[in-house]
C-alpha cells in the first residue's frame, strides 16, 4: 500500500500521507513518494496548487517515524536521514506553485514542519500544533526554523520553537502560524471551499505572484541555513537526551498497561 496517495482536483494536486495508523508517521517510503510528487505536480500543466494533508480524522502529520528512526545512534547516521526530508521540505518550500498544509489532525514535531513548509495553513479546529522537536532533546531537523523565521513574527515564531510546547488551532492562529481555522462541522467541505476560493484565480496569476514571493528570497543563503540545522540536529540526536525521550515515548503504553 502506498504510503502517499497522490490526486488532481479542480486544478489541485493532492498529496495525501497513508499511514494514519502511525498518524501519518513520516518513514523513507513517505519521503522518497513526496519527492518524486511535488515535481509531477510542478510539470504538470493542469496543476495550479498543490495540497498536502493526511489520511484520517486525527493527524495530519506526527513527524518522524520514532520507532523506524531509533535504529539511527550516531550523528552520521541522523544525518542521511534529516537530510533527506530537509531535501523534500526545501523543494516544496521553493515550489514555483502555491502550497498550501490541509491540517486534518496534529501537527507536531516534524509534521509542523511540513506545514509550515507550505504557503498556507488551513486547519480544523480541535487539533495539536507544536514543534516539539525541543521536548525529545532536539530542534527542528527539516529546515522548520528556517521556514518558521521566513513566514512568522519573529517573537512568535521563536516561543513556538523554543517552548517546543503543542498549541490549539486558535493559539496558533494568534502566533501568526495558522491561515484559517474551519468553523462548521463539516470542516472538509468549508476547508475546499475556502481553498477554492483562495486559489479561483487562473494558474499563470498564482504562479506569478508566487515567484515574486520566491525572488525577496536569497535562496543559497536559505540552503545554507537549512543545512546548518540539519547538521546541528543531527548532533543533538546522538546525545543521551534524545534517546531516552524516544524510548520513553515507544514504551509509554506498557508503563500505562
Ligand atoms: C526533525 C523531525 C523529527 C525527526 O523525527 O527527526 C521529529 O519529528 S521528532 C518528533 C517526533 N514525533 C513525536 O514525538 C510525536 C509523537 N506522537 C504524538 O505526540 C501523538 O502520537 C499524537 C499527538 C501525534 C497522536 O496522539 P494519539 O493519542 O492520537 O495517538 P497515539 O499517541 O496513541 O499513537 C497512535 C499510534 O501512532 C503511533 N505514532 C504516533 N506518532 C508517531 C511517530 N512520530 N512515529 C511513529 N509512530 C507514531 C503510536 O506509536 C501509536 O502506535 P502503536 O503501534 O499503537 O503504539
Amino acid at each position: 500500500m502506498s504510503s502517499l496517495l497522490e490526486s488532481r482536483k479542480d486544478g489541485a494536486a493532492i498529496l495525501t500521507i497513508n499511514r494514519s495508523l502511525k498518524r501519518n508517521a513520516i518513514n523513507y517510503d513517505v519521503m522518497e513518494e513526496m519527492l518524486e510528487a511535488i515535481s509531477r505536480a510542478e510539470a504538470d500543466s493542469s496543476v495550479s496548487y498543490i495540497i498536502v494533508t493526511g489520511s484520517g480524522e486525527q493527524s495530519f502529520c506526527s513527524g518522524g517515524d520514532v520507532r523506524e528512526f531509533h535504529n539511527l545512534r550516531t550523528e552520521e547516521e541522523a544525518y542521511p536521514m534529516l537530510r533527506k526530508m530537509g531535501t523534500v521540505l526545501e523543494r516544496l518550500f521553493l515550489c514555483k506553485k502555491p502550497t498550501v498544509a490541509l491540517l486534518n489532525g496534529h501537527a507536531v514535531g516534524g509534521g509542523s514542519e511540513l506545514a509550515i513548509a507550505c504557503d498556507f495553513r488551513i486547519s480544523r479546529s480541535n487539533i495539536q500544533v507544536g514543534f516539539i522537536q525541543g521536548s525529545i532533546g532536539l530542534t527542528t531537523g527539516w529546515g522548520g526554523t528556517v521556514f518558521a523565521l521566513e513566514r512568522m513574527k519573529s517573537d512568535h515564531a521563536m516561543q513556538m520553537l523554543i517552548s517546543a510546547d503543542r498549541y490549539s488551532a486558535e493559539e496558533a492562529f494568534e502566533k501568526g502560524y495558522m491561515t484559517y481555522i474551519t468553523k462548521s462541522a463539516n470542516w472538509h467541505s468549508e476547508a475546499y471551499e475556502y481553498i477554492g476560493n483562495l486559489f479561483k484565480r487562473s494558474s499563470p496569476i498564482l504562479s506569478s505572484y508566487k515567484m515574486y514571493w520566491l525572488s525577496r528570497l536569497d535562496q543559497d543563503k536559505l540552503s545554507e541555513r537549512i543545512e546548518q540545522e540539519i547538521r546541528n540536529c543531527a548532533r543533538l540526536w546522538a546525545k543521551d537526551e534524545h534517546h531516552i525521550a524516544v524510548e520513553a515515548f515507544l514504551n509509554r503504553k506498557k508503563k500505562q498497561s
